[in-house]
Parts: C-alpha cells; structure tokens; sequence
C-alpha cells in the first residue's frame, strides 16, 4: 500500500476519465490522493476509480450522499466496495442516515473500511446564503450543530472550510477536518466563499486540504502541486481568510 504524507487531494473534476487519467498521470500517488465528484464518476463510472487506484492513488469519492436512511446506506456499501480510502454523505440528512451510512461502511465488504466523513455547510456557502434556505444560524453555528451530530453518530470526520477548522479541533478533536476553498494567494475565489490559503489552512487545523483548479486549471499541473506542497514546509505565510 503507497504511503501518503502529503495532506493534499487533488479534486479530478473531469467530464471524462480521459481527461482526468490525463491529469492524474502528471501526479505522484506519493505526494497527494485524488478526489472523484459527481461530474466525473457520473460520466465514467466506477472504472474511473480502479483506473486511479491501479496507478496507486488513494480515492476520496466525493459523491455526498443525501437520501432517505436505507438509500444513503446502499449506495455508501456500494462504494466501500469499490475500495475508496474515503466516503461523505450529507450530515444534513439526519442522524438516522448518518447511523445506516455509518454501519453499512463498517461491513461493506471492501478489503478496507473506508473512512466516512460528513459534509457540513458547504464553502460556497456564506452566511446570507444560508439563511436563503431557511437555517436562520451563522456558518459557524451550523457547522458546530452538523459537526456535533456528525460525532455522535460516529463519523470519522468533516467536510468544513478551513475558517473553521480550528473551533473544530477544540471541540471534536477525534473528527477529521476535510477542508475545500483552498486558494492560493492571488489565486481567484470562483464560487468558493469560504477560503483560505494552503499554508494557513494547514496551520489552522485542517487535516486534508481539498485542491481542485488551482492545480488542475494551472498551465503545469505538478509544478502548481509542487509550489503548494513548498508552501506547506515553509512558514505559514499570507492567509487570506478575513480578518
Ligand atoms: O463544501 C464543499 C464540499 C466539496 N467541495 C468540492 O471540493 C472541490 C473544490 O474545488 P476547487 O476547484 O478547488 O474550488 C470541488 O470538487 C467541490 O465539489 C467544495 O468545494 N466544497
């Protein structure tokens, strides 16, 4: 089994296997693991995850179930038999999904229990967009709530953004902290809201630091991998969350 101890993984958001194969072979499975999204395991299947695993990657399949209990926890055997390192539902789907998610992983019948994390509020969400859909809370206060339930329904960690890591870390300090909106200084936001830099995610207490166009959009997709992994040697230096 290759030995990872970079905590990067590199989101492969492909339209097909092509393109993403293409990528992947541009990378060391020793110095990140990758991610399959929606867009690239509906368009190619699960043979994009043995294409992955065979060239020794380790797969985060991010595919963020969110269904009634008997679906989620289908659908979350289904993956655990295709050998991912790691798995996430929605923790919004209540604690009733959570606990079937969380059993069906435990004896999926893969060769490894995947690890199962819960998304929380997504980082393209702020406060403004939260309250649009009804939870009438900040992000911190509904990224605690899931983050709380996702503990006690034995999860083994979170998808937050890195501006929460911390709080996180104090009070849950046995849950993973998956963190997205990673962003380079200088590099644009997109449609994320919740941002931060590599080095200061890492810092703030982010356990896997989620990577998607600052590499894969890059001119030189190993060489935008390799400044982030020097960064995360280095001194933390400029972070761009606010104040
Ligand atoms: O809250 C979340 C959950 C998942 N993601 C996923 O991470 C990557 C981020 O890609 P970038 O190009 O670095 O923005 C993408 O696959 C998302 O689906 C997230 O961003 N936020």
């Amino acid at each position: 089994m290759q030995l990872v101890i970079s905590p990067l993984i590199i989101a492969l958001d492909y339209a097909d296997e092509r393109d993403a194969l293409i990528l992947a072979d541009q990378l060391d499975p020793a110095q990140c693991r990758v991610k399959v999204g929606k867009e690239l395991f509906t368009a190619s299947g699960p043979s994009i995850v043995e294409r992955l695993q065979e060239r020794g990657f380790d797969v985060f399949l991010d595919l963020k179930f969110h269904d009634i209990p008997q679906t989620v926890a289908k659908a979350c055997r289904a993956a655990s038999r295709l050998g991912v390192w790691m798995l996430n539902v929605h923790a919004s789907g209540g604690s009733a999904m959570l606990r079937a998610a969380r059993e069906a992983v435990e004896d999926g019948g893969g060769t490894r229990r995947p690890l199962l994390i819960a998304v929380t509020v997504l980082t393209s969400m702020d406060d403004d967009a939260l309250h649009e859909v009804g939870v009438n809370s900040s992000v911190v206060e509904q990224v605690g709530r899931l983050a709380t339930l996702a503990a006690a329904c034995a999860l083994d960690g979170l998808v937050c953004s890195a501006l929460e890591a911390d709080r996180l870390r104090n009070v849950l300090p046995e849950l993973l902290r998956v963190t997205p909106g990673i962003r380079p200084a200088q590099y644009a936001e997109d449609d994320q809201r919740r941002i931060m830099t590599p080095a200061a995610a890492l810092a703030a207490g982010s356990d896997f630091l989620v990577v998607g166009r600052p590499v894969t959009a890059a001119v030189d997709p190993a060489r935008a991998l390799g400044q982030i992994l020097n960064e995360l040697v280095a001194k933390p230096g400029d972070s761009r969350e606010p104040g």
